[in-house]
This record gives C-alpha cells, sequence and structure tokens, in this order.
C-alpha cells in the first residue's frame, strides 16, 4: 500500500502525490540520505502490474541505462528501486505540466515557440543516442513543461508498453524493435501535434499521413521563418522509411538554426545513419510493412495558437559524459552537461607526446646545465693552476 509516510528503498519517505500517471501516483519525496526533494514515480508494468520477471528485469535494465544520462533537458534519474509492488524510479523533482496538459486545456503552439521547445527536447535525445540510449516513447505526456519556463524530458526506456500509438513510429507498429530512429519519428509526431494540433497519422498510427503543406517542399525562396522551415523538418523526421529520417543530432542542429532564424545548413536535414543498438535491417523491414504510405489528409485544426513561455535558447551543445553504473543505480552527477573539447595533449614544451613532458628541456634546466659546466672549467683551471704552482716550487 502506497501511502504519506512510506518509506521507499529505506531513504526515500513519500510527503505527498503530485500527479497519477499510468502506474499510480506520482510522489515528492524527501531523499533522507542527502536531505534533497526527489520525485518518486510507479513504473507503469504490463497487464495491470503482472509482470513476468524478464519483463521486470528489462524494465530495471533501462530505468538503470537512464540513470547514465545527465542533461538539463532530460529529468534526472537518481535512484531505481525493486519494492514488493513493482519498480520506483526515483528522479529530479520538476515542478511542472506535462506538455499533453498543456496542449489539452491551450491549444496548439505557435511554430517559433515549437521549434523553440523542439530544439531543447532533440538536444536530449541526441546526448541520450551518443549513450545508446533510446527512449522509445516520445509523446507529449513524456514532457514536461517545468514552471521555471524548462523544457525537459522523462520517462527514458520505461514508458515503451504505454507509448501512444499516435506517436509510434510505423516500425514499431509494425512489431520492430524501437530505435534512435523511431525516436527520431516521435520527436516529429510530438512537434506536428503542438504546432498542428492533431497528429499526424490519426489515433492509432495507421491513417494515410500528415498534411505538411506546400512549404514542406517548396525550395524557391530562401525562408528564415519557422513557419515554412518546421514542417519540411517534420517531414524528414516523420519518414515511414527509418534510413531516410535525419539523426537525432541532426534535428537538434535544424531545430537550434530555425530557432535562432536561420536556414538549417544543408548537411543537418538530409538522411544520416543512425548510431544505435538497433537491428536497422528488421526496422526498415517492418517499416516497409508499415501502412502509412498514402495522400495526405488536413487535420483538425480544433485551437487557436497559444503562446508557451519557454527559456530562450536551446542547450548549445548535447554531450554528456558517460557515467559508471553503480549497483544502487544512485545517479552520479555530471556538474557541466554542455561538451567541453578536450585540449590537445601538449608536453611542458608545448609539443609532441605528453610522455615527453618528463623529458622536456625548459629554459629553467638549460640555465641549470650552463652553470654546472661553468664551474667545472673553473675547478679543473683552478687545479691546473695549482699543479702548475706546485711544479714550479719543486724546481
Ligand atoms: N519528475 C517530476 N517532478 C515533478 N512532477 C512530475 C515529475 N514527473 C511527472 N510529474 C507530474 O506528474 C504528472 C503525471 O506525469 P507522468 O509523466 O507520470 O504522466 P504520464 O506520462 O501520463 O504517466 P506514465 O508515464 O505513467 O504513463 C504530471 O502532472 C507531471 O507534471
Amino acid at each position: 500500500m502506497t501511502t504519506e509516510g512510506r518509506l521507499l528503498g529505506d531513504r526515500y519517505r513519500l510527503s505527498q502525490p503530485i500527479g497519477r500517471g499510468r502506474g499510480g501516483f506520482i510522489w515528492i519525496a524527501q531523499d533522507q540520505r542527502v536531505h534533497r526533494t526527489v520525485a518518486a514515480k510507479p513504473v507503469a508494468l504490463p497487464q495491470g502490474g503482472t509482470a513476468t520477471d524478464t519483463e521486470l528485469e528489462i524494465a530495471v535494465q533501462r530505468a538503470r541505462d537512464a540513470a547514465r544520462l545527465k542533461h538539463q533537458c532530460a529529468v534526472t534519474v537518481y535512484d531505481v528501486l525493486v519494492e514488493g509492488d513493482g519498480i520506483w524510479l526515483i528522479m529530479e523533482y520538476v515542478p511542472s505540466r506535462t506538455m499533453a496538459d498543456f496542449l489539452a486545456g491551450h491549444g496548439k503552439l505557435a511554430a517559433q515557440d515549437t521549434v523553440t521547445l523542439g530544439a531543447q527536447l532533440a538536444a536530449a535525445l541526441a546526448a541520450a543516442a551518443e549513450l545508446g540510449i533510446t527512449h522509445r516513447a516520445v509523446e507529449p505526456a513524456n514532457v514536461l513543461l517545468a514552471d521555471d519556463g524548462g523544457v525537459q524530458i522523462t520517462d527514458f526506456g520505461v514508458g515503451a508498453l504505454h507509448h501512444d500509438p499516435a506517436f509510434r513510429a510505423p516500425e514499431v507498429i509494425a512489431g520492430g524493435t524501437a530505435t534512435a530512429a523511431s525516436d527520431v519519428f516521435s520527436l516529429g509526431a510530438t512537434l506536428y501535434f503542438a504546432v498542428r494540433g492533431a497528429t499526424p497519422f490519426g489515433p492509432l498510427g495507421t491513417d494515410p499521413g500528415p498534411d505538411l503543406g506546400s512549404a514542406a517542399h517548396a525550395d524557391t525562396t530562401a525562408p528564415t521563418d519557422a513557419a515554412t522551415l518546421l514542417p519540411r523538418l517534420l517531414a524528414d523526421m516523420l519518414a515511414t522509411n527509418p534510413m531516410e529520417r535525419p539523426s537525432m543530432g541532426s534535428c537538434w542542429e535544424a531545430l537550434t538554426a530555425i530557432a535562432e532564424g536561420r536556414q538549417p545548413t544543408p548537411r543537418a536535414v538530409p538522411p544520416q545513419p543512425h548510431q544505435s543498438s538497433v537491428n536497422e535491417a528488421e526496422s526498415s523491414a517492418a517499416a516497409t510493412a508499415a501502412p502509412r504510405q498514402g495522400t495526405a489528409s488536413p487535420p483538425a485544426q480544433p485551437h487557436p495558437t497559444t503562446p508557451i513561455r519557454t527559456r530562450p535558447a536551446p542547450p548549445p551543445a548535447p554531450a554528456p559524459q558517460p557515467i559508471a553504473a553503480t549497483s544502487s543505480v544512485a545517479a552520479q552527477h555530471t556538474p557541466d552537461w554542455h561538451h567541453q573539447p578536450m585540449p590537445p595533449m601538449m608536453n611542458a614544451a608545448g609539443t609532441g607526446h605528453p610522455g615527453d613532458a618528463a623529458r622536456a628541456t625548459t629554459p629553467a634546466s638549460q640555465n641549470r646545465t650552463a652553470m654546472r659546466a661553468l664551474l667545472a672549467i673553473a675547478v679543473l683551471a683552478a687545479a691546473m693552476v695549482g699543479i702548475l704552482f706546485t711544479e714550479l716550487l719543486l724546481v
């Protein structure tokens, strides 16, 4: 029974429910060891909680993988607990509401707000892809719009069983494995939903296809406005064939460029191979079988565009440092998620292999050598004068 005051893992004291997810209530909790406020969330398991051991193991492993990611646009997972009644995620507490709730209440987002938000989500997802982490359930319900204006994606790896089909990639709907490329599709569907107020392929993800308008393919002008450039990018992200989608890193570059009022560089949008643990052949075959080709049908336009307050600048570069897994899966903080390029390896003289530093010749050591040589010459000269003087005396 989950009640106020319950102690999870001998460490996290539940204090009050803050929302309801598919696995049950999400709680504010106090970490008794480091005196920190956290969010505690029960992971939604298959068939109302009757998970097999294998399903439990997979869910725990994916949650542990998620704990390796440190990014300011991803909710940090501090700990993963297996309690009697299931799996609990102990996460960073983010006062927020979900993007799904926001859109349900306020309608669509403006194109400019959508790209700003999208760039931040793509930054976190690209950083995850670099670590080989697939989200598996990118959708508006897993995007938190923080009260301070930030945007953070949550539920890395643990939401796949309940991923809304409207945001699933065709190859996943067809039974294939979720991949970095399917995350790109799901992000595209999420941004499409934000800007159009409807999902691109209908509630089951199987309708004919999105209406991205003529702007998606027009190339007669060199526009820099989000309303024109976003549909073009979404057309690529929502490609039926996963091999034809841009990588998440390219999406981040393109969204950042559009957010800043620039045209994405040509290399940012074209398809690129995906880095992942994915069976691309399997995904590709599944995609071919997916019923997504067809003519576009105009989506419903139910809501007026609503402005959203977001932090102005998306993160400049996604590149967190990998973090070693620990037995308790306690997160180790990476203080600076921003990638700092490695300085070139140099020795004390400024050149060569770092191992040469011990053998390096510096101005100070050159001076010492010269002094020693002068001293030796002086001693030698004194000795010769002494010998000469002695011989003269003897004569
Ligand atoms: N880390 C967090 N910190 C603070 N509030 C959170 C956190 N995660 C979720 N919430 C809040 O809890 C509520 C439900 O969020 P949740 O992500 O569980 O929704 P869901 O996606 O519908 O559920 P599920 O992931 O179980 O399917 C939302 O109001 C959300 O703002």
